[in-house]
Order: C-alpha cells, then sequence, then structure tokens
C-alpha cells in the first residue's frame, strides 16, 4: 500500500469495501469494477472531484485537478485538443533524443539512481512539449520549485515562513513567473515581423486560439485566459513528470526480476532497432510494431498502480457495494486493489505481458483512470514508456545494487523508496 494509507488511523472491512480515517476524515475504499464504472463514469452526476483549498493554492484554482465540474469540461474541451497523434509523434521524436543523450554516458557512472535520472528525463520532455524550454539552468531552477510545489500538496497547509506548504507557494509564485515571462515573449514574437522563432509546443498552440480565436477550441466565446493557461502548464509537468518516471522505474524493476520477459523482448526490440537503424530517432509508426513491448508496457501499469486510488466526493446519500454512504463522504475507486484482483486478473502477482493478448475485463484496466477525468497524456505515457524501453534494453545490461522493493512515504505517486540504484554495461 502506499503512502497515504500508512497514515490509516481506523480501518474495517465491509466486503469488497472498506472505510478508513484520514486526516481525521472518513473515506471509503470500493473495489470493484462495477463501483469503478459507476464512480468513474459518473453517468448519474452523483459524484464529483473535491475541492481542496490547500491544493488549489499550489496548483491553481484554475487548474483541471481544482475546477469545479462545469469549468472542468470547458477546461477540458480546450486541452484535449493538444494531446492529438501530431502532438504524441513529435513528442516521441524528442523524447528519444533526449533518451539517446541521457544514456550515452551511464556506463561510466558506477551507480545510476534509475528514478532520479528519470526525473530528470521526463521533466525536460513535459517542458520542451509544454513551453519549448530547453536551458539547462533553467530547467533545473524550474525543476527545483515543481519539486516543492508537489511535496507542499502532502504538506500540512500552515502558511508560516519555515513550513513546507510555505516553501511549496513560494515556489508556485517562481514557476508563474516564468510561464508569465514565457507568453509575454511569446506574444511579442508573434506580434513582431520579423519572427524567426517557431515553436512547437502546446503554448503556442494556446495562445492561437486565445490571440485568433481560431484553432482547435470547440467554443470560441470560453477561450482561456493567461490564468488558465498558466495553472494548466503547471498542472500538465506535476501530472507527466513523477508518473512517467515512476512507472518507468518500476517496469524496469519488473523487467529485471523476469528473464523470460527480457529475451523476448529483446528479441523483438533488435530486430526493431535494425530496421530503424537508417535513422537517427524513433518515429511513431515503429512504435506500432513493438508488440510485445506495448503489453509489457501495459501490464508494468497494471502491476505498479502508479496512482493507486481516485478520491471523489458522493453529492447526495446512495448506497455502494452494500455499503450505505453519506453525501459528503469522500470515496476512493482503488485501483491497485482491482488491478491485484484474482476474480479479475489470473494470477495477478504474477507478471506475464501476454495477458494482455486477449483484451482485459471491463473497467479493470485502471492505470490511466476513466470517464471524463481520464488521463489525458495517457497515450504520451505509453509512447514514452515504450521508447524508453527499445533504448535501455538495446544499450544495457545491468544489475541491481539494491532492490529493495519498499514503497516512498508521502509522495504523490507510489515510487521506490531506493529510486532503484543499477549498474549498466554496455550490450555488445
Ligand atoms: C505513466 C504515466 C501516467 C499515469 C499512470 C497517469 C495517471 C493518471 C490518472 C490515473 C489520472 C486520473 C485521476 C483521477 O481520475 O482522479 C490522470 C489525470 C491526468 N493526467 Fe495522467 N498519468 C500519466 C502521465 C501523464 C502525462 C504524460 C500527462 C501529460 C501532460 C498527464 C496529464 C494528465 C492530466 C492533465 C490529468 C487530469 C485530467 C482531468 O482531470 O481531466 N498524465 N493521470
Amino acid at each position: 500500500m502506499s503512502s497515504f494509507v500508512v497514515a490509516v488511523s481506523v480501518y474495517y472491512r465491509y466486503g469488497s469495501c472498506f472505510r478508513t480515517s484520514l486526516f481525521g476524515e472518513a473515506h471509503v475504499f470500493l473495489s470493484t469494477t462495477e463501483s469503478a464504472r459507476a464512480v468513474l463514469n459518473n453517468e448519474s452526476g452523483m459524484f464529483t472531484k473535491r475541492y481542496i483549498k490547500s491544493i488549489a493554492a499550489l496548483v491553481g484554482d484554475r487548474s483541471l485537478l481544482c475546477a469545479s465540474q462545469h469549468h472542468h469540461k470547458i477546461l477540458r474541451s480546450h486541452f484535449i485538443n493538444l494531446f492529438s497523434k501530431k502532438s504524441t509523434a513529435l513528442m516521441v521524436r524528442n523524447f528519444d533524443e533526449l533518451v539517446v543523450d541521457a544514456l550515452s554516458g551511464w556506463e561510466h557512472r558506477g551507480t545510476v539512481v534509475l528514478l532520479t535520472d528519470l526525473l530528470q528525463i521526463t521533466f525536460k520532455a513535459m517542458c520542451k512539449m509544454l513551453i519549448s524550454l530547453e536551458n539547462e539552468e533553467e530547467l533545473d531552477s524550474l525543476q527545483r520549485d515543481v519539486g516543492f510545489v508537489c511535496e507542499a500538496m502532502l504538506a500540512f497547509p500552515l502558511n508560516l515562513p519555515w513550513t513546507r506548504f510555505h516553501k511549496g507557494i513560494m515556489a508556485r509564485g517562481r514557476v508563474m513567473e516564468v510561464l508569465e515571462k514565457t507568453i509575454r515573449e511569446r506574444r511579442n514574437e508573434t506580434s513582431s515581423h520579423n519572427n524567426n522563432n517557431h515553436h512547437e509546443d502546446f503554448l503556442q498552440q494556446l495562445l492561437a486560439v486565445d490571440s485568433d480565436g481560431s484553432a482547435s477550441s470547440s467554443d470560441h466565446s470560453t477561450k482561456l485566459t493567461d490564468a488558465e493557461i498558466k495553472d494548466n502548464i503547471l498542472t500538465m509537468i506535476i501530472a507527466g513528470q513523477d508518473t512517467t518516471a515512476s512507472a518507468l522505474t518500476w517496469m524496469v524493476k519488473y523487467l529485471g526480476e523476469n528473464q523470460k520477459v527480457l529475451n523476448f523482448l529483446i528479441e523483438e526490440q533488435t530486430r526493431i532497432a535494425k530496421q530503424a537503424s537508417d535513422k537517427p530517432f524513433l518515429e511513431l509508426d515503429d512504435l506500432t510494431e513493438m508488440t510485445y513491448a506495448s503489453k509489457m508496457v501495459k501490464e508494468s501499469l497494471r502491476m505498479a498502480s502508479v496512482v493507486p486510488w481516485f478520491p471523489r466526493v458522493v453529492l447526495q446519500d446512495c448506497e455502494m457495494e452494500g455499503y450505505k454512504i453519506n453525501k459528503g463522504c469522500n470515496i476512493n475507486i482503488d485501483a491497485r486493489s482491482i488491478h491485484l484482483d484474482p476474480n479479475v486478473y489470473s494470477e495477478p502477482h504474477k507478471f506475464n505481458p501476454s495477458r494482455f493478448d486477449e483484451e482485459a475485463k471491463a473497467n479493470s484496466f485502471l492505470p490511466f483512470g476513466m470517464g471524463g477525468r481520464t488521463c489525458l497524456g495517457l497515450n504520451m505515457a505509453k509512447a514514452m514508456m515504450v521508447v524508453f524501453l527499445h533504448r535501455f534494453i538495446t544499450t544495457y545490461r545491468w544489475e541491481v545494487v539494491d532492490g529493495d522493493p519498499s514503497i516512498e512515504k508521502w509522495t504523490l505517486f507510489a515510487r521506490l523508496k531506493s529510486g532503484y540504484p543499477i549498474r549498466v554495461s554496455r550490450r555488445l
């Protein structure tokens, strides 16, 4: 179990449902596919995401994570257009370049703490995709500040100079300044006649909608404000960096523990490496041939449940899994329990990518959630995982320095406490 459940003070089970107390508030955890469908698809309109004032102070109250149901719909209709096939193709090419560059020196490094390096790679990938930021110094300082914001999201919301929460609030201010400056520069570039800078990033697309009211927005009367753009760029960095880096670390762990799977993968990926050897970087089309690798990615996501549960609030008294739930109660869809339920996945603790030769049962594969709040970056995340897998296993063999499976406490997502230190050598 992950961080928050460590804070459980009391819990009792009622069938597949358990009730616990977190930070003094009652939470009900539901772990059937039927509950997942009812709550996450929310056709009844009885469930919503909870507004937490302290989180809104950190990511902004115009963030997708904090907006009201109605505002969320409007925001999402703007952002969903950004995650097009074209953007994913660009991300694949850019991410491959980043990975090739990052991996190039690993054999001379002694021990590589995988999670630390992956956090840096995924941070760079997010910043390139969102705002085309590539300056190393600026990236370092922004990564530090986003880290403070994430830490503060789990801290007690006391805004006094020595608290973690305060540090997060100050860091948010600096992140907003960076984004304001970037937006200003873009507008100046766009309005100047000799504009040689061509940015292929999310910010450019959002500002294009903003300035001419055309582009991809479905509802021009609700064009985004700068505050909405800034809050959601920060949100997307947070949503995409840590999750993807953690998922990649788990994937390498599972792979190292399953030699047979690794052998299959090496065979598949060596063949694809030969086919793609005439071009410097992978393209989206290359990924469609990586069928075993994509099952490996799915199986890693199932086993790791990087986002272990999805919190919602009940808007009307109701009954779920035979349990009466009052209006205002916090409920959580426990994706991890569903992913490890033997009635849903046979031998759920066995790492077996071939289980995805067949479609998973309805409402049972939830690494990216489901319904109106489904992860916007799911195709990108899967593509990034396959790209890393390809480069990593065709470049290196590795040995694990510390295989401790403990999960870090007090993090937003399930990640390995050790960071998974490894030593690599070139695969000849
Ligand atoms: C392996 C990596 C990832 C995992 C496991 C993951 C998982 C999730 C999950 C489970 C949710 C929904 C939570 C809920 O329903 O309460 C979510 C939401 C979201 N994710 Fe991801 N994610 C990943 C990568 C990404 C990436 C690369 C991006 C790109 C920016 C991204 C952007 C978002 C956004 C914007 C939301 C909020 C959607 C909304 O509320 O409408 N995620 N993610």
